[in-house]
Protein backbone atom coordinates (compact mmCIF):
# COMPACT_ATOMS: atom_id res chain seq x y z
CA UNK A 1 0.00 0.00 0.00
CA UNK A 2 1.10 3.53 -1.17
CA UNK A 3 2.55 5.29 2.01
CA UNK A 4 -0.09 8.35 3.76
CA UNK A 5 2.80 10.34 4.77
CA UNK A 6 6.81 10.22 3.98
CA UNK A 7 8.71 9.27 6.76
CA UNK A 8 12.48 11.79 6.70
CA UNK A 9 15.27 10.24 8.92
CA UNK A 10 18.35 12.87 10.45
CA UNK A 11 19.63 10.04 13.01
CA UNK A 12 22.45 11.09 10.69
CA UNK A 13 22.63 14.90 10.99
CA UNK A 14 20.60 15.64 13.90
CA UNK A 15 21.31 12.80 15.81
CA UNK A 16 24.76 13.12 15.39
CA UNK A 17 24.09 16.49 17.16
CA UNK A 18 23.65 14.52 20.73
CA UNK A 19 25.97 14.22 23.01
CA UNK A 20 28.35 11.35 23.01
CA UNK A 21 27.24 10.19 19.37
CA UNK A 22 29.81 10.20 16.68
CA UNK A 23 29.77 7.92 13.83
CA UNK A 24 32.28 7.00 10.79
CA UNK A 25 32.05 6.83 7.42
CA UNK A 26 31.83 3.21 7.48
CA UNK A 27 28.54 3.71 10.38
CA UNK A 28 26.51 6.06 8.54
CA UNK A 29 26.79 4.50 5.34
CA UNK A 30 25.91 1.19 7.32
CA UNK A 31 23.26 2.72 9.00
CA UNK A 32 21.79 4.35 5.15
CA UNK A 33 21.10 0.87 4.37
CA UNK A 34 19.32 -0.45 7.05
CA UNK A 35 17.16 3.46 6.72
CA UNK A 36 16.30 2.21 3.29
CA UNK A 37 15.39 -1.53 3.93
CA UNK A 38 13.20 0.35 7.17
CA UNK A 39 11.16 2.07 4.46
CA UNK A 40 12.46 5.67 5.38
CA UNK A 41 11.51 7.91 2.25
CA UNK A 42 14.17 10.20 2.96
CA UNK A 43 17.80 10.33 4.47
CA UNK A 44 19.46 13.40 5.68
CA UNK A 45 23.49 11.80 5.59
CA UNK A 46 24.87 15.17 6.65
CA UNK A 47 26.04 19.16 6.30
CA UNK A 48 28.49 18.68 3.31
CA UNK A 49 29.32 22.42 4.34
CA UNK A 50 30.41 20.76 7.85
CA UNK A 51 32.90 18.63 7.47
CA UNK A 52 35.15 16.48 5.40
CA UNK A 53 33.84 13.67 6.88
CA UNK A 54 30.53 14.42 6.02
CA UNK A 55 31.02 15.30 2.55
CA UNK A 56 33.25 12.11 2.22
CA UNK A 57 29.45 10.36 2.96
CA UNK A 58 27.68 11.95 0.28
CA UNK A 59 30.38 10.88 -2.43
CA UNK A 60 30.38 7.23 -0.86
CA UNK A 61 26.49 7.43 -0.70
CA UNK A 62 26.51 7.73 -4.73
CA UNK A 63 27.40 3.38 -4.54
CA UNK A 64 24.82 2.20 -2.35
CA UNK A 65 21.72 0.47 -4.20
CA UNK A 66 18.84 1.78 -2.26
CA UNK A 67 15.32 0.75 -3.15
CA UNK A 68 13.08 3.95 -2.17
CA UNK A 69 15.56 6.35 0.12
CA UNK A 70 16.45 9.55 -1.14
CA UNK A 71 19.67 10.89 0.08
CA UNK A 72 19.28 14.47 1.46
CA UNK A 73 21.90 17.39 2.46
CA UNK A 74 21.46 19.67 5.05
CA UNK A 75 22.52 23.72 4.97
CA UNK A 76 21.67 27.02 6.29
CA UNK A 77 20.18 29.63 4.23
CA UNK A 78 22.73 32.45 2.80
CA UNK A 79 24.84 34.50 4.90
CA UNK A 80 23.15 37.87 5.12
CA UNK A 81 24.45 40.31 2.10
CA UNK A 82 25.97 37.01 0.87
CA UNK A 83 24.95 36.17 -2.95
CA UNK A 84 23.32 32.41 -3.07
CA UNK A 85 25.53 31.72 -5.69
CA UNK A 86 28.83 32.90 -3.95
CA UNK A 87 28.17 31.26 -0.12
CA UNK A 88 30.34 28.63 0.29
CA UNK A 89 27.55 26.42 2.35
CA UNK A 90 24.78 26.66 -0.67
CA UNK A 91 27.49 25.60 -3.16
CA UNK A 92 29.01 22.66 -0.93
CA UNK A 93 25.16 21.10 -1.00
CA UNK A 94 25.64 21.33 -5.22
CA UNK A 95 29.01 19.86 -5.01
CA UNK A 96 27.46 16.56 -2.56
CA UNK A 97 25.52 15.92 -5.68
CA UNK A 98 22.22 14.76 -3.75
CA UNK A 99 19.05 15.06 -5.30
CA UNK A 100 17.24 16.64 -2.41
CA UNK A 101 18.41 19.23 0.19
CA UNK A 102 16.94 20.54 3.45
CA UNK A 103 17.62 24.34 4.12
CA UNK A 104 17.16 25.84 7.41
CA UNK A 105 16.34 29.36 7.79
CA UNK A 106 15.10 31.84 10.48
CA UNK A 107 10.97 32.05 11.05
CA UNK A 108 11.27 33.92 14.47
CA UNK A 109 11.85 37.69 14.85
CA UNK A 110 14.07 37.71 17.70
CA UNK A 111 16.64 34.93 16.11
CA UNK A 112 16.63 37.00 13.16
CA UNK A 113 17.73 40.28 14.86
CA UNK A 114 19.31 39.09 17.95
CA UNK A 115 21.59 35.59 16.36
CA UNK A 116 21.99 36.53 12.96
CA UNK A 117 21.63 40.03 13.49
CA UNK A 118 20.33 41.09 10.24
CA UNK A 119 17.33 43.02 9.64
CA UNK A 120 13.88 41.15 9.06
CA UNK A 121 13.39 41.61 5.43
CA UNK A 122 17.02 40.57 4.81
CA UNK A 123 16.27 37.38 6.24
CA UNK A 124 13.40 36.93 3.93
CA UNK A 125 15.52 37.74 0.99
CA UNK A 126 18.21 35.03 2.53
CA UNK A 127 15.71 32.47 2.39
CA UNK A 128 13.91 33.53 -0.78
CA UNK A 129 17.10 33.42 -3.05
CA UNK A 130 18.75 30.42 -1.12
CA UNK A 131 15.49 28.11 -1.77
CA UNK A 132 15.40 29.99 -5.31
CA UNK A 133 19.21 29.18 -5.89
CA UNK A 134 18.68 24.96 -5.27
CA UNK A 135 15.40 24.50 -7.32
CA UNK A 136 17.21 26.59 -9.87
CA UNK A 137 19.70 23.69 -9.84
CA UNK A 138 17.44 20.85 -10.10
CA UNK A 139 17.38 20.15 -6.52
CA UNK A 140 13.81 19.11 -4.33
CA UNK A 141 13.58 21.55 -1.81
CA UNK A 142 12.70 21.00 1.72
CA UNK A 143 12.70 24.29 4.09
CA UNK A 144 12.56 23.67 7.61
CA UNK A 145 11.56 26.77 9.35
CA UNK A 146 13.79 26.58 12.00
CA UNK A 147 12.52 27.85 15.44
CA UNK A 148 8.74 27.85 13.36
CA UNK A 149 6.55 27.52 16.88
CA UNK A 150 8.24 30.18 18.97
CA UNK A 151 8.52 32.41 15.99
CA UNK A 152 4.51 32.03 15.65
CA UNK A 153 3.66 32.35 18.87
CA UNK A 154 5.99 36.23 19.15
CA UNK A 155 5.42 37.13 15.58
CA UNK A 156 2.70 35.24 14.09
CA UNK A 157 2.59 37.14 10.58
CA UNK A 158 6.28 37.32 10.33
CA UNK A 159 6.88 33.76 10.68
CA UNK A 160 3.96 32.95 8.23
CA UNK A 161 6.04 35.38 5.91
CA UNK A 162 9.21 33.91 6.03
CA UNK A 163 7.29 30.36 5.34
CA UNK A 164 5.03 32.19 2.54
CA UNK A 165 8.54 33.28 0.87
CA UNK A 166 10.31 29.91 0.68
CA UNK A 167 6.83 28.70 -0.78
CA UNK A 168 7.15 31.37 -3.43
CA UNK A 169 10.73 30.76 -3.71
CA UNK A 170 9.85 27.22 -5.08
CA UNK A 171 9.95 24.85 -2.23
CA UNK A 172 8.82 21.42 -2.33
CA UNK A 173 8.05 21.02 1.11
CA UNK A 174 8.05 23.52 4.41
CA UNK A 175 9.21 21.37 7.76
CA UNK A 176 7.82 23.46 11.06
CA UNK A 177 10.48 22.97 13.80
CA UNK A 178 10.08 22.64 17.16
CA UNK A 179 13.98 23.67 17.55
CA UNK A 180 13.71 24.37 21.24
CA UNK A 181 11.67 21.09 22.34
CA UNK A 182 9.14 23.27 24.56
CA UNK A 183 5.97 23.56 22.61
CA UNK A 184 3.04 21.26 23.91
CA UNK A 185 0.82 19.12 21.75
CA UNK A 186 -2.00 21.25 21.69
CA UNK A 187 -0.02 24.48 20.72
CA UNK A 188 1.48 22.14 17.98
CA UNK A 189 -1.61 20.95 16.32
CA UNK A 190 -3.35 24.44 16.39
CA UNK A 191 -0.54 26.20 14.52
CA UNK A 192 -0.16 23.65 12.19
CA UNK A 193 -3.64 23.81 11.31
CA UNK A 194 -3.06 27.22 10.97
CA UNK A 195 -0.22 27.19 8.63
CA UNK A 196 -2.24 24.71 6.15
CA UNK A 197 -4.37 27.80 5.97
CA UNK A 198 -1.40 29.49 4.06
CA UNK A 199 0.47 27.50 2.15
CA UNK A 200 -0.16 24.43 -0.45
CA UNK A 201 2.74 22.76 -0.43
CA UNK A 202 3.37 19.72 2.06
CA UNK A 203 3.72 20.38 5.73
CA UNK A 204 6.25 18.96 7.64
CA UNK A 205 7.18 18.30 11.42
CA UNK A 206 10.54 18.17 13.15
CA UNK A 207 10.33 17.83 17.09
CA UNK A 208 12.56 18.17 19.63
CA UNK A 209 12.18 16.52 22.83
CA UNK A 210 13.19 18.62 25.46
CA UNK A 211 9.41 18.56 27.48
CA UNK A 212 9.64 14.96 26.59
CA UNK A 213 6.61 15.68 24.15
CA UNK A 214 8.80 14.95 20.57
CA UNK A 215 7.10 12.06 19.57
CA UNK A 216 3.41 13.51 20.86
CA UNK A 217 4.13 16.72 19.37
CA UNK A 218 4.67 15.27 16.15
CA UNK A 219 1.51 12.96 15.95
CA UNK A 220 -0.24 15.86 16.57
CA UNK A 221 1.15 17.59 13.69
CA UNK A 222 0.42 14.61 11.35
CA UNK A 223 -3.25 15.06 12.92
CA UNK A 224 -3.54 18.68 12.19
CA UNK A 225 -2.28 17.73 8.22
CA UNK A 226 1.51 17.62 8.41
CA UNK A 227 2.43 14.35 6.15
CA UNK A 228 6.47 15.17 6.21
CA UNK A 229 8.05 13.39 9.50
CA UNK A 230 11.69 14.53 10.38
CA UNK A 231 12.78 12.82 13.76
CA UNK A 232 15.73 10.25 14.15
CA UNK A 233 16.12 6.40 14.92
CA UNK A 234 16.24 6.09 19.15
CA UNK A 235 15.66 9.95 20.02
CA UNK A 236 19.09 10.64 19.48
CA UNK A 237 19.84 14.48 18.49
CA UNK A 238 20.83 17.39 19.77
CA UNK A 239 20.20 17.94 23.73
CA UNK A 240 17.58 15.73 24.84
CA UNK A 241 17.41 14.16 21.13
CA UNK A 242 14.46 14.78 18.57
CA UNK A 243 11.31 12.68 18.39
CA UNK A 244 12.07 9.30 18.16
CA UNK A 245 11.41 7.45 14.62
CA UNK A 246 11.02 3.96 16.56
CA UNK A 247 8.13 5.43 18.25
CA UNK A 248 6.80 7.46 15.84
CA UNK A 249 6.68 4.87 12.98
CA UNK A 250 4.33 1.91 15.11
CA UNK A 251 1.87 4.81 16.65
CA UNK A 252 1.14 5.83 12.85
CA UNK A 253 0.79 2.75 11.44
CA UNK A 254 -0.57 0.72 14.53
CA UNK A 255 -2.81 3.23 16.45
CA UNK A 256 -3.46 6.22 13.81
CA UNK A 257 -3.99 3.77 10.86
CA UNK A 258 -1.33 6.11 8.87
CA UNK A 259 0.55 3.82 6.66
CA UNK A 260 4.18 4.61 6.13
CA UNK A 261 5.91 1.37 6.11
CA UNK A 262 4.88 -2.12 4.98
CA UNK A 263 3.82 -4.97 7.83
CA UNK A 264 7.01 -6.73 6.95
CA UNK A 265 9.18 -3.49 7.89
CA UNK A 266 6.97 -2.86 10.84
CA UNK A 267 8.28 -6.09 12.04
CA UNK A 268 12.00 -5.36 11.67
CA UNK A 269 11.86 -2.38 13.87
CA UNK A 270 13.38 -3.81 17.23
CA UNK A 271 15.97 -4.94 15.33
CA UNK A 272 16.91 -1.86 13.46
CA UNK A 273 16.68 0.31 16.64
CA UNK A 274 19.51 -2.51 18.30
CA UNK A 275 21.89 -2.38 15.40
CA UNK A 276 21.44 1.43 15.24
CA UNK A 277 22.13 1.81 18.97
CA UNK A 278 25.17 -1.11 18.33
CA UNK A 279 26.77 1.38 15.53
CA UNK A 280 26.15 4.41 17.67
CA UNK A 281 27.80 3.02 20.54
CA UNK A 282 24.72 2.75 22.96
CA UNK A 283 23.77 0.98 25.49
CA UNK A 284 19.82 0.08 24.46
CA UNK A 285 17.44 1.35 27.43
CA UNK A 286 15.53 -1.90 28.24
CA UNK A 287 12.43 0.89 29.08
CA UNK A 288 12.56 1.90 25.37
CA UNK A 289 9.08 1.75 24.14
CA UNK A 290 7.68 -0.37 21.77
CA UNK A 291 11.77 -1.73 21.14
CA UNK A 292 13.23 -2.18 24.37
CA UNK A 293 14.03 -5.10 26.24
CA UNK A 294 11.74 -4.55 29.17
CA UNK A 295 8.75 -2.98 26.43
CA UNK A 296 6.89 -6.03 27.21
CA UNK A 297 8.48 -7.67 29.94
CA UNK A 298 6.10 -8.60 33.18
CA UNK A 299 6.78 -8.47 36.55
CA UNK A 300 3.80 -8.20 39.09
CA UNK A 301 2.16 -11.44 39.34
CA UNK A 302 -1.17 -10.42 38.61
CA UNK A 303 0.04 -8.92 35.22
CA UNK A 304 1.27 -12.05 34.22
CA UNK A 305 -1.95 -14.47 35.44
CA UNK A 306 -3.96 -11.73 33.18
CA UNK A 307 -1.36 -11.93 30.49
CA UNK A 308 -1.36 -15.51 30.12
CA UNK A 309 -5.08 -15.33 29.68
CA UNK A 310 -5.55 -12.84 26.96
CA UNK A 311 -2.08 -10.77 26.55
CA UNK A 312 -4.14 -6.87 25.41
CA UNK A 313 -4.59 -6.84 29.10
CA UNK A 314 -1.02 -5.36 29.98
CA UNK A 315 0.28 -5.10 26.41
CA UNK A 316 -0.88 -1.70 24.10
CA UNK A 317 0.27 -3.99 21.29
CA UNK A 318 1.31 -7.41 20.34
CA UNK A 319 4.94 -7.41 20.50
CA UNK A 320 5.42 -9.61 17.24
CA UNK A 321 4.16 -6.87 15.26
CA UNK A 322 7.57 -5.22 15.63
CA UNK A 323 9.39 -7.82 16.12
CA UNK A 324 10.03 -7.44 20.14
CA UNK A 325 8.63 -10.54 22.36
CA UNK A 326 6.93 -11.10 25.48
CA UNK A 327 8.99 -12.03 28.52
CA UNK A 328 7.86 -12.81 32.16
CA UNK A 329 10.06 -11.98 34.99
CA UNK A 330 10.63 -13.73 38.14
CA UNK A 331 11.02 -12.07 41.56
CA UNK A 332 9.34 -11.53 44.67
CA UNK A 333 6.41 -10.07 43.08
CA UNK A 334 5.63 -13.20 41.10
CA UNK A 335 3.18 -15.59 41.33
CA UNK A 336 2.39 -19.04 40.28
CA UNK A 337 1.57 -17.17 37.05
CA UNK A 338 4.99 -16.13 36.66
CA UNK A 339 6.36 -19.86 37.50
CA UNK A 340 4.82 -21.87 35.00
CA UNK A 341 5.31 -19.58 32.15
CA UNK A 342 9.10 -19.94 32.83
CA UNK A 343 8.56 -23.47 33.44
CA UNK A 344 6.84 -24.11 30.33
CA UNK A 345 9.79 -21.49 28.17
CA UNK A 346 12.52 -24.07 29.58
CA UNK A 347 10.35 -26.77 28.91
CA UNK A 348 9.47 -28.16 31.72
CA UNK A 349 6.20 -29.64 32.57
CA UNK A 350 5.36 -28.25 35.92
CA UNK A 351 1.43 -28.73 36.83
CA UNK A 352 -0.43 -25.94 38.16
CA UNK A 353 -1.34 -28.56 41.27
CA UNK A 354 1.62 -29.59 41.92
CA UNK A 355 3.16 -28.11 45.45
CA UNK A 356 6.58 -27.87 44.14
CA UNK A 357 4.93 -24.50 42.36
CA UNK A 358 3.98 -23.29 45.89
CA UNK A 359 7.34 -24.36 47.62
CA UNK A 360 9.54 -23.01 44.61
CA UNK A 361 7.87 -19.88 44.89
CA UNK A 362 8.22 -19.38 48.61
CA UNK A 363 11.77 -20.30 48.57
CA UNK A 364 12.52 -17.78 45.70
CA UNK A 365 10.84 -15.12 47.83
CA UNK A 366 12.62 -16.14 50.73
CA UNK A 367 16.23 -16.15 49.04
CA UNK A 368 14.90 -12.03 47.35
CA UNK A 369 14.58 -11.31 50.39
CA UNK A 370 18.36 -12.14 51.48
CA UNK A 371 19.19 -10.21 48.76
CA UNK A 372 18.89 -13.25 45.91
CA UNK A 373 17.58 -11.03 42.66
CA UNK A 374 16.60 -13.85 39.94
CA UNK A 375 15.28 -11.76 37.43
CA UNK A 376 18.85 -10.39 36.79
CA UNK A 377 20.33 -14.71 37.00
CA UNK A 378 18.22 -16.95 34.85
CA UNK A 379 20.32 -19.90 35.07
CA UNK A 380 20.23 -19.75 39.04
CA UNK A 381 16.70 -19.59 38.57
CA UNK A 382 16.08 -22.72 36.39
CA UNK A 383 18.04 -24.44 39.17
CA UNK A 384 16.16 -23.67 41.42
CA UNK A 385 12.81 -24.63 39.72
CA UNK A 386 14.32 -28.14 38.69
CA UNK A 387 15.63 -28.28 42.45
CA UNK A 388 12.00 -27.65 43.60
CA UNK A 389 11.19 -30.70 41.32
CA UNK A 390 13.29 -33.23 42.69
CA UNK A 391 15.89 -32.93 40.07
CA UNK A 392 19.82 -33.43 41.20
CA UNK A 393 22.45 -31.30 40.05
CA UNK A 394 24.62 -31.75 42.05
CA UNK A 395 28.34 -33.00 40.60
CA UNK A 396 30.60 -31.92 43.53
CA UNK A 397 29.94 -31.03 47.27
CA UNK A 398 32.70 -28.42 49.04
CA UNK A 399 34.27 -29.98 51.91
CA UNK A 400 36.19 -26.69 52.61
CA UNK A 401 38.02 -24.08 50.78
CA UNK A 402 41.01 -21.66 51.73
CA UNK A 403 42.21 -18.23 50.50
CA UNK A 404 45.30 -16.51 50.93
CA UNK A 405 46.46 -13.56 49.53
CA UNK A 406 50.37 -12.16 50.20
CA UNK A 407 51.40 -8.77 49.73
CA UNK A 408 54.80 -7.18 50.26
CA UNK A 409 55.96 -3.82 50.97
CA UNK A 410 56.83 -2.54 47.44
CA UNK A 411 56.25 -6.22 46.09
CA UNK A 412 53.83 -8.29 43.88
CA UNK A 413 50.16 -9.01 44.73
CA UNK A 414 49.84 -13.00 45.18
CA UNK A 415 46.79 -15.08 45.65
CA UNK A 416 46.32 -18.65 45.96
CA UNK A 417 43.29 -20.60 46.95
CA UNK A 418 43.15 -23.96 48.01
CA UNK A 419 39.94 -26.23 47.28
CA UNK A 420 38.71 -29.67 49.07
CA UNK A 421 35.85 -30.90 46.97
CA UNK A 422 33.66 -34.30 47.21
CA UNK A 423 32.92 -36.23 43.76
CA UNK A 424 30.80 -39.22 43.68
CA UNK A 425 32.19 -39.87 47.54
CA UNK A 426 36.04 -39.13 46.70
CA UNK A 427 37.99 -36.40 48.49
CA UNK A 428 39.67 -34.39 46.04
CA UNK A 429 42.11 -31.49 46.90
CA UNK A 430 43.79 -28.89 44.81
CA UNK A 431 45.81 -25.50 44.74
CA UNK A 432 45.86 -22.27 42.18
CA UNK A 433 47.21 -19.56 41.96
CA UNK A 434 45.08 -16.19 40.55
CA UNK A 435 45.12 -12.64 40.27
CA UNK A 436 42.60 -12.59 43.12
CA UNK A 437 41.06 -14.58 45.48
CA UNK A 438 37.73 -15.39 42.95
CA UNK A 439 40.23 -15.84 40.52
CA UNK A 440 42.50 -18.22 42.93
CA UNK A 441 39.14 -19.75 43.66
CA UNK A 442 37.96 -20.45 40.36
CA UNK A 443 41.56 -21.83 38.65
CA UNK A 444 41.43 -24.35 41.73
CA UNK A 445 38.04 -25.68 41.66
CA UNK A 446 38.60 -25.69 37.41
CA UNK A 447 41.24 -28.23 38.53
CA UNK A 448 40.00 -30.40 40.72
CA UNK A 449 36.54 -31.06 39.32
CA UNK A 450 38.43 -30.96 35.60
CA UNK A 451 40.20 -34.52 36.38
CA UNK A 452 36.25 -35.85 36.84
CA UNK A 453 34.43 -33.68 34.24
CA UNK A 454 36.89 -32.42 31.36
CA UNK A 455 33.91 -30.61 29.72
CA UNK A 456 34.58 -27.75 32.70
CA UNK A 457 37.28 -26.48 29.99
CA UNK A 458 34.90 -25.39 27.43
CA UNK A 459 33.22 -22.60 29.56
CA UNK A 460 34.47 -19.45 31.24
CA UNK A 461 33.80 -16.58 32.88
CA UNK A 462 32.87 -13.42 30.84
CA UNK A 463 31.46 -10.93 33.37
CA UNK A 464 31.55 -9.99 36.49
CA UNK A 465 29.29 -7.66 38.63
CA UNK A 466 29.47 -6.99 42.24
CA UNK A 467 26.57 -4.82 44.05
CA UNK A 468 26.89 -3.82 48.27
CA UNK A 469 23.12 -4.24 48.84
CA UNK A 470 22.98 -2.04 52.37
CA UNK A 471 25.86 0.59 51.47
CA UNK A 472 24.81 1.98 55.11
CA UNK A 473 26.39 -1.07 57.11
CA UNK A 474 29.99 -0.04 54.83
CA UNK A 475 32.05 -3.03 55.25
CA UNK A 476 29.45 -5.37 57.06
CA UNK A 477 26.71 -5.04 54.76
CA UNK A 478 25.90 -8.11 52.08
CA UNK A 479 27.02 -7.97 48.50
CA UNK A 480 25.71 -9.61 45.80
CA UNK A 481 27.87 -11.29 42.90
CA UNK A 482 26.37 -11.79 39.59
CA UNK A 483 28.46 -14.11 37.32
CA UNK A 484 28.11 -14.35 33.51
CA UNK A 485 29.28 -17.31 31.81
CA UNK A 486 29.70 -18.27 28.53
CA UNK A 487 31.13 -21.48 26.15
CA UNK A 488 31.63 -19.21 23.38
CA UNK A 489 28.48 -19.99 22.03
CA UNK A 490 25.52 -19.06 24.69
CA UNK A 491 25.86 -17.16 27.98
CA UNK A 492 24.03 -17.69 31.35
CA UNK A 493 24.15 -15.45 34.71
CA UNK A 494 24.22 -16.82 38.09
CA UNK A 495 24.11 -15.16 41.85
CA UNK A 496 25.47 -15.51 44.94
CA UNK A 497 24.42 -13.17 48.20
CA UNK A 498 26.65 -13.38 51.49
CA UNK A 499 27.56 -10.92 54.06
CA UNK A 500 31.58 -11.93 52.15
CA UNK A 501 32.62 -11.29 48.95
CA UNK A 502 34.27 -14.32 48.54
CA UNK A 503 31.36 -16.77 49.40
CA UNK A 504 29.07 -15.21 47.19
CA UNK A 505 31.06 -15.34 44.68
CA UNK A 506 31.69 -19.30 45.18
CA UNK A 507 27.75 -19.54 45.41
CA UNK A 508 27.83 -17.35 41.71
CA UNK A 509 30.14 -19.88 40.39
CA UNK A 510 28.98 -23.28 41.63
CA UNK A 511 25.91 -22.26 39.92
CA UNK A 512 27.33 -21.63 37.27
CA UNK A 513 29.06 -24.88 36.78
CA UNK A 514 26.44 -26.99 37.73
CA UNK A 515 24.25 -24.86 35.26
CA UNK A 516 26.76 -26.13 32.89
CA UNK A 517 26.74 -29.43 33.11
CA UNK A 518 23.43 -30.23 33.44
CA UNK A 519 22.73 -28.42 30.10
CA UNK A 520 25.40 -30.58 28.76
CA UNK A 521 24.77 -33.61 30.31
CA UNK A 522 24.59 -36.22 27.34
CA UNK A 523 28.57 -34.94 27.14
CA UNK A 524 29.39 -35.21 30.92
CA UNK A 525 32.23 -37.89 30.72
CA UNK A 526 33.68 -38.91 34.17
CA UNK A 527 37.73 -39.37 33.40
CA UNK A 528 39.17 -42.25 34.40
CA UNK A 529 37.73 -44.04 37.73
CA UNK A 530 39.72 -41.73 40.59
CA UNK A 531 40.55 -45.77 42.20
CA UNK A 532 42.99 -46.40 39.28
CA UNK A 533 44.85 -43.63 40.04
CA UNK A 534 47.95 -43.74 42.66
CA UNK A 535 47.04 -41.68 45.75
CA UNK A 536 43.71 -41.56 44.95
CA UNK A 537 41.34 -39.35 46.82
CA UNK A 538 43.59 -36.34 47.81
CA UNK A 539 45.31 -34.30 45.60
CA UNK A 540 48.04 -32.02 46.87
CA UNK A 541 49.54 -29.36 44.14
C1 LIG B 1 18.71 23.97 14.55
C2 LIG B 1 19.88 23.20 14.07
O1 LIG B 1 20.13 22.11 14.50
S1 LIG B 1 20.80 23.89 12.85
C3 LIG B 1 22.14 22.83 12.64
C4 LIG B 1 23.20 23.05 13.67
N1 LIG B 1 24.29 22.18 13.39
C5 LIG B 1 25.54 22.59 13.41
O2 LIG B 1 25.85 23.73 13.70
C6 LIG B 1 26.59 21.56 13.08
C7 LIG B 1 27.49 21.95 11.90
N2 LIG B 1 28.01 23.30 12.02
C8 LIG B 1 29.28 23.62 11.65
O3 LIG B 1 30.09 22.78 11.22
C9 LIG B 1 29.67 25.05 11.74
O4 LIG B 1 28.83 25.73 12.65
C10 LIG B 1 29.55 25.74 10.31
C11 LIG B 1 30.68 25.21 9.41
C12 LIG B 1 28.23 25.45 9.64
C13 LIG B 1 29.67 27.24 10.43
O5 LIG B 1 30.87 27.54 11.13
P1 LIG B 1 31.40 29.05 11.29
O6 LIG B 1 31.40 29.69 9.97
O7 LIG B 1 32.67 28.94 12.03
O8 LIG B 1 30.28 29.81 12.14
P2 LIG B 1 29.69 29.52 13.58
O9 LIG B 1 29.32 28.09 13.73
O10 LIG B 1 30.53 30.09 14.67
O11 LIG B 1 28.37 30.42 13.56
C14 LIG B 1 27.33 30.18 12.68
C15 LIG B 1 27.08 31.38 11.80
O12 LIG B 1 25.97 31.07 10.93
C16 LIG B 1 24.96 32.07 11.06
N3 LIG B 1 23.69 31.44 10.85
C17 LIG B 1 22.94 30.77 11.75
N4 LIG B 1 21.80 30.36 11.15
C18 LIG B 1 21.86 30.77 9.88
C19 LIG B 1 20.96 30.67 8.80
N5 LIG B 1 19.81 30.01 8.90
N6 LIG B 1 21.33 31.21 7.63
C20 LIG B 1 22.51 31.84 7.52
N7 LIG B 1 23.38 31.97 8.50
C21 LIG B 1 23.06 31.45 9.66
C22 LIG B 1 25.14 32.57 12.48
O13 LIG B 1 24.56 33.85 12.66
C23 LIG B 1 26.67 32.63 12.58
O14 LIG B 1 27.11 33.77 11.87
P3 LIG B 1 28.26 34.77 12.48
O15 LIG B 1 29.52 33.95 12.47
O16 LIG B 1 28.28 35.87 11.51
O17 LIG B 1 27.81 35.12 13.84
C1 LIG C 1 16.49 22.32 11.62
C2 LIG C 1 16.59 21.77 12.95
O1 LIG C 1 17.30 20.81 13.17
C3 LIG C 1 15.83 22.38 14.02
O2 LIG C 1 15.28 23.46 13.84
O3 LIG C 1 15.77 21.79 15.11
Amino acid sequence: MAAQVKLYDTTLRDGTQGEGISLSVDDKLKIAEKLDQMGVHYIEGGWPGSNPKDMNFFERAKDLSLQQAVITAFGSTRRPDFKAENDPNLQRILDSGVKAAAIFGKTWDFHVTEALQTTLEENVNMIYDSVYFLKENGIEVIFDAEHFFDGYKHNARYAIETIKAAEEAGADCVALCDTNGGSLPGEIASIVKEVKKHVTIEVGIHCHNDGELGVANTLEAVNAGAVHIQGTINGYGERCGNANLISVIPNLQLKMGIQCVTDNQLKQLTEASKYIHELANQIPPNSQPFTGKSAFAHKGGMHVSAVLKHPETYEHIEPEQIGNERRVLVSELAGQSNLLFKAEELGLSLDKKDPAVKETIEKMKAMEHKGYQYEAAEASFELLIRNGMGEDHDYFQLDHFKIITHKEKDGDFTTEAVVKVNIQGQSVMTAAEGNGPVNALDHALRKTIGEYYPLIQEMYLSDYKVRVLDEAEATASKVRVLIESSDGKDTWSTIGVSGNIIEASWHALVDSIRYYFMKQQHQLKRAEPIASIPNAGVKNH
